[in-house]
This record gives C-alpha cells, sequence and structure tokens, in this order.
C-alpha cells in the first residue's frame, strides 16, 4: 500500500492517515460507540448505515465559487447579470485563505485518504484523492467513485485533490467576497477543491463532476448530466437527462435492461461511459414494491443520510423531518444488471430529456425534431424538488441549461454542440418526457412514465398515431400500449381544457422569455423557431 505524505499539501502533524479503507473498517469506524453527533452513524434493519449530514442536507449553490485566474478567467462560464449562474469567482487570495482553514482543520489528526477514479474511459479518467476527516465521508466517496484495483493504487498519482473540512467555518467570508461561512471552492489551475462548513457528500460527487464538465468538453467528449442504460445486450443504449428529482435513477434502473450508471457520463468516439462507480438515490416515500432494484440496494455497504431509524434501526422511509432529500448511495455493483466490468456501452440511439413539470402543461411524452432537440436542451425546463439545494422547499419552475446549469463550467452551447455531434453519428432521436405534473393535480405515475420510456426503446412509439400539440408544436402520441391513454394529450386531463390554454400560453412565454440569451448569434436565432410560438 502506497504511503501517503500529506505534508505535501501543507498538512502537518499528521497521527494516522487511514487509507483507502474497507467496507469493514468504514464500517467499524463509522459506528465506533464513542463519535459524537454528525459523525455518528447508526446500522440500520437493512444492515446500511445511517448518518445525519447536519445543517446541510443538500447542495449549497450560493457558496460554490471558482478561483477567477489567468488560465479561467476566459474559459470559465462565469455568473454575469445578463446570465446568472452558480460559477461565482474568488480571488486567489479568497483561495488561500479558505484552503489555509481547510489545512489546518485537518493537521494534527487521524485522518482518512481515499484515491478513487471519475470517469471509466482510462485515458480520459481524473484520479482524485479525497483527505476528511470523517469516517463517513470517506465511505460516501468510496460508494461513489471508481475504486482503482491494488495495483492501480501502487502507482496512483492524484490529478485532482479534495480536501473536506466539513467542520471548520470561514469566518471572515465578507471581507473575502464570499457568501457565507460554508465555502465551496475550486482551483482548476492547481486542480484542487476546498470544501468548509457543509458535510453533504454531494458536494464531492457533484465538484467533481463540475470538473469533469471543465475538462472534457474541451478534449470534445460530451459531459452529460444524464443517466444511462442498455439493452441485455449491450447495444441499444439510452441517455436520460434531467436536474435532481425528475428520475434519472429512477428510470435507468430498469429491470429489463443492464444500468451503465445512474447520474453522470460522458460520450466520446467509442460510446457513453458512466463518471461514477456508485449510485445516490433519493430514498424519500422508497417503496420495496414499485422500486425493488433500489430497495434491495439498501444494505450492508450501502449510506443512508438523512434518513429516520427508531432505536432499534427500524426504516421509516416516509419520514420528511430532517429533508426531502433523504438518500443512499451505494456501490452500482448492488444493483444486478448492471455492464460489467466497465460502465461503458456503445453511443446512444435514444436520448430522453426528463422534465418534472410543475404546471401541469407538458405532455408525458413528445417526439422531438432536430432543432427541437437542442432547443429544449438549452432550455432545460423543469421544476427544482424540494431539498436537493438549500432553500428549494417546493417545487420551482426553472430553466436549468442542459438540465444541469448548476455543474456547467462552460456556455451551455459548448454542451449542445458536443451532444449534437455525437447525436448526429450515432443517428439518435430525442424524446421530452414529463414526469411532473398534469390537469389532475397529482404527479405522473411511475407505471405511466416506465410505459413511456418502453415504448421509446422498443421503437413502440415510433409506429403510434400521432397529434401536434398547439403553442409548441409537439408531436405527442394519442395511445401507448401501457400507457394510460387519458393521459397522453394534457388538455384531457383538465375538467376544462381552457385551464391548460392559459397555463400553456402562460409556459410558452416563459420560455421565449428565457430563451433570448440564446439569440444573440446566428445559431441561436436559428433555433427560436423550434421553441413556442404564441
Ligand atoms: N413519473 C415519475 N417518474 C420518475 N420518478 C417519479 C415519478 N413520479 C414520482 N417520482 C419520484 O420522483 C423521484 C425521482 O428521483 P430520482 O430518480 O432520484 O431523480 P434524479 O436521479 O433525477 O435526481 C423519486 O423519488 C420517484 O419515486
Ligand atoms: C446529488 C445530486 O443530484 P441528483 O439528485 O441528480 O442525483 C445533487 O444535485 O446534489
Ligand atoms: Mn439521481
Amino acid at each position: 500500500m502506497a504511503k501517503i505524505d500529506l505534508s505535501k499539501y501543507g498538512i502537518t502533524g499528521t497521527t494516522e492517515v487511514v487509507y483507502n479503507p474497507s467496507y469493514e473498517l468504514l464500517f467499524e469506524e463509522e459506528t465506533k460507540p464513542e463519535l459524537e453527533g454528525f459523525e455518528k452513524g447508526q446500522e440500520s434493519e437493512l444492515g446500511a448505515v445511517n448518518v445525519m449530514t447536519g445543517v446541510y442536507t443538500g447542495r449549497s449553490p450560493k457558496d460554490k465559487f471558482i478561483v477567477m485566474d489567468e488560465n479561467s478567467k476566459d474559459t470559465v462560464w462565469w455568473t454575469s447579470d445578463e446570465y446568472k449562474n452558480d460559477n461565482h469567482p474568488a480571488t486567489e487570495e479568497a483561495w488561500a485563505a479558505v484552503k489555509d482553514i481547510a489545512i489546518k482543520e485537518l493537521s494534527n489528526k487521524r485522518l482518512f485518504v481515499v484515491d478513487a477514479f471519475c470517469g471509466a474511459n482510462k485515458d480520459t479518467r481524473m484520479a482524485i484523492r479525497f483527505i476528511v476527516e470523517v469516517a463517513w465521508q470517506a465511505h460516501f466517496v468510496t460508494n461513489m467513485f471508481i475504486q482503482p484495483t491494488e495495483e492501480e493504487l501502487e502507482n496512483f498519482e492524484p490529478d485532482f485533490v479534495v480536501y473536506n473540512a466539513s467542520k471548520a467555518k470561514v469566518e471572515n467570508y465578507k471581507e473575502l467576497g464570499l457568501n457565507s461561512e460554508t465555502a465551496v471552492l475550486f482551483n482548476i489551475t492547481s486542480k484542487e477543491q476546498v470544501i468548509v462548513n457543509t458535510w453533504y457528500g454531494g458536494e464531492m460527487k457533484k465538484g467533481m463532476f463540475s470538473m469533469m464538465n471543465y475538462f472534457l468538453p474541451l478534449k470534445g467528449i460530451a459531459s452529460m448530466h444524464c443517466s444511462a442504460n442498455t439493452d441485455l445486450n449491450g447495444e441499444n443504449t439510452a441517455i436520460f437527462f434531467g436536474l435532481s428529482g425528475t428520475g434519472k435513477t429512477t428510470l435507468s434502473t430498469d429491470p429489463k435492461r443492464l444500468l451503465i450508471g445512474d447520474d453522470e457520463h460522458g460520450w466520446d468516439d467509442n460510446g457513453v461511459f458512466n463518471f461514477e462507480g456508485g449510485c445516490y438515490a433519493k430514498v424519500i416515500n422508497l417503496d420495496k414494491e414499485s422500486e425493488p432494484d433500489i430497495y434491495n440496494a439498501i444494505v450492508r455497504d450501502a449510506l443512508l443520510e438523512n434518513v429516520t431509524l427508531d432505536e432499534n434501526g427500524k426504516i421509516d422511509f416516509n419520514d420528511k423531518s430532517v429533508t426531502e432529500n433523504t438518500r443512499v448511495s451505494y456501490p452500482i455493483n448492488h444493483i444486478k444488471n448492471i455492464v460489467r466490468p466497465v460502465s461503458s456501452a456503445p453511443a446512444a440511439k435514444n436520448v430522453i430529456f426528463l422534465s418534472a413539470d410543475a404546471f401541469g402543461v407538458l405532455p408525458p411524452v413528445s417526439i422531438l425534431t432536430e432543432n427541437q432537440t437542442q432547443y429544449y436542451f438549452l432550455s432545460g425546463f423543469t421544476a427544482k424538488l424540494a431539498g436537493t439545494e438549500r432553500g428549494i422547499t417546493e417545487p420551482t419552475p426553472t430553466f436549468s441549461a442542459c438540465f444541469g446549469q448548476a455543474f456547467l463550467e462552460l456556455h451551455p452551447t459548448k454542451y449542445a454542440e458536443e451532444l449534437v455531434k455525437k447525436m448526429e453519428v450515432s443517428g439518435a432521436k430525442a424524446y421530452l418526457v414529463n414526469t411532473g405534473w398534469n390537469g389532475t393535480g397529482k404527479r405522473i405515475s411511475i407505471k405511466d412514465t416506465r410505459g413511456i420510456i418502453d415504448a421509446i426503446l422498443n421503437g413502440a412509439i415510433n409506429k403510434a398515431p400521432t397529434k401536434t400539440i398547439p403553442y409548441f408544436n409537439f408531436e405527442v402520441p394519442t395511445e401507448l400500449e401501457g400507457v394510460d391513454t387519458g393521459i397522453l394529450d394534457p388538455r384531457d386531463t383538465y375538467a376544462d381544457a381552457a385551464e391548460w390554454d392559459v397555463k400553456a400560453k402562460d409556459l410558452a412565454q416563459r420560455f421565449i422569455k428565457n430563451f433570448a440569451k440564446y439569440e444573440g448569434n446566428e445559431a441561436g436565432k436559428a433555433l427560436v423557431a423550434a421553441g413556442p410560438q404564441l
């Protein structure tokens, strides 16, 4: 096992480095009786340990900063008044100060160091070193990232280092130009991330996704906030884009197909590949009958977050008292049907945009033209669901470019360009699937959505009779096997179709207004006709 010298990172006085701990050791460490507060894990009836992540139970995009320096200033897609996003610039002074806080926090301690990969493709993966002081944080990254073999560990040279100082605070954040005592800070030049004052594991997971989103498109590889699966022969690949809570994890976990990954993928000339080694599923209201594969993945080595357990470890998945964003992370091999040994498959034939429409306007499925594909990808309309981001407590309509704006480090059109290039080569078709609400006031059922996905993947949708939905000019099927015919035209789900009309016009207007930011060039202007028309 490699000997880890942390003094080169400025971390001194380390009493012990627990290096790439085994699952047995992680279990022992995170359930030690002397642990207190949010460090303490509790074994649940299903064998998985549950932890509480403290004040932060979701990501904190307002605290995300990137160091603006010579190297990053002209490449990163910075937030601006014209187009606000989550790439807030930090000075090199702020970086030095926050890194110093992290280094002090991590010095003179017994630490966990986890070396792992992000990216299943050996040519483009990032070797990442996570330095943490909390055992379950080491467990989280062990679950979520790709675990190196013994041999790979021998010669492991990190490309990127993550310092997690969740117990520290940035007291002088105002003078450093930061947002709060919490900081999630990236330095693209030195290839480091520092996390201060949030315990939420998603910052490490989505943090490294953001970095892949920076480096890969610059190499001509599509980098995508999507889940992916393929058929049992590993041939008919599908990708499912969607913002948090729209169904990427739920719908890609399909017993009839092989899972590639549930959240972050690249698409290069060889096909689609996972960035991660595990899945991070929402478990609020998790039901064994409707989502058996996710339920069955919750065994020893899986890690539950913010779930309510009684003193005997009995789980109440319906309890939202801590957060709606209750989660479980598990290594991908907890799902039976996965692509092995490497999470990759040939180029996608079907591209599905998942949008959870809280207005009840979008049809449950629309067949998109090529220009509609680009228009709706850049628009990224959906609702943010409660819990994944701080401050979001109810479904909130949003336009999140490329269905993952919070993680884009380059301009959205770069991701659209790379996706379109790959889709053209493979002849892929795109569909917009509403996993949100309709005129009944209820969310479209998982059963109906699964029926729709089946019809897309087996090609039945292309043989179905269709009609066109006004304002949006969406082509929608009028009947599909396994799907309630009464929901396919959203107007039929309203007691009075005129109600849909009012809402549809309002939503169309929002699309038009949002898209104005892309109309500064010819390519953007050319897409306007593919968007809603009033
Ligand atoms: N029609 C539907 N399609 C997909 N998910 C649905 C649907 N209706 C309700 N849900 C719920 O929405 C949530 C989707 O979450 P998840 O699959 O984890 O999304 P993501 O991976 O995109 O963040 C799950 O809790 C699921 O049970
Ligand atoms: C973990 C997250 O993503 P998702 O809900 O897409 O799995 C997140 O956004 O913090
Ligand atoms: Mn997910």
